[in-house]
């Protein structure tokens, strides 16, 4: 039997980072594999298990069918690494760090896939973005401003809402429970 692909999204800010490195051991001792992104943003700014290239070497790799996602959003372009395939083919459950922008073609590509949306408040978003200081304010509002697509209902049909407005042990153990990893593995 195939592996599972958890497709983790959410706002810019709502703790998809904070949430995976969180989780990440407890998940490999569960079996899960955490895949690593590829993305156009300086190796120094990745701030997480994420490898950072330049847009020319991105586009030789999607050229060279190195990814079984991509996607472009905030300036940048984004690749979730084939190896993925192989992972899920012998079985491991997979969780990618996704773009709400893009779940549709994942769909389509994994029609099983489990999609699981992060959500915070907005005035909490601002604020966590401002903290994290990692993009200049006007990037910020250009993100904040984004999750208006998000909006409608049809947005979270069918996926899993995970609210990080509070504590993220909280959000931990509801990630680890809706993937049934706070459990032994039979
Ligand atoms: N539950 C939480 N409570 C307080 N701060 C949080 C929580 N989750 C994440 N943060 C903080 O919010 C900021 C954005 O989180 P991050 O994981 O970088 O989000 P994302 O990867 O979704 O952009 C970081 O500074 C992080 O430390
Ligand atoms: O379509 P959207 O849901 O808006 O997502 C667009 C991109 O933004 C996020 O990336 P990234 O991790 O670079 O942003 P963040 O760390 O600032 O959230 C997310 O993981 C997607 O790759």
């Amino acid at each position: 039997m195939g592996g599972r692909l958890i497709y983790l999204m959410g706002p810019s800010g709502s703790g998809k980072d904070s949430l995976l490195s969180a989780v990440r051991e407890r998940l490999a001792a569960y079996g899960c594999r955490i895949a690593q992104r590829v993305i156009t943003r300086s190796a120094e700014a990745v701030g997480e298990a994420a490898i950072g290239v330049s847009p020319v070497e991105f586009d030789r790799m999607q050229c060279e069918g190195d990814f079984a996602l991509s996607w472009r959003a905030n300036g940048l372009a984004y690749g979730i690494p084939r190896q993925i395939d192989e992972w899920l083919a012998t079985g491991q459950d997979v969780l990618v760090n996704g773009s709400r922008a893009y779940l549709g073609q994942a769909r389509q590509r994994y029609p099983e896939l489990i999609g699981v949306l992060l959500k915070v408040d907005m005035d909490v978003l601002r604020q966590r973005l401002l903290a994290r200081g990692r993009e200049a304010p006007e990037q910020i509002e250009r993100r904040l401003a984004r999750n208006a697509l998000f909006d409608s209902a049809a947005a979270t049909e069918g996926v899993h809402v995970l609210d990080n407005s509070g504590h993220l042990e909280r959000t931990v153990a509801n990630l680890l429970s809706l993937i049934g990893a706070n459990r032994a593995r039979v």
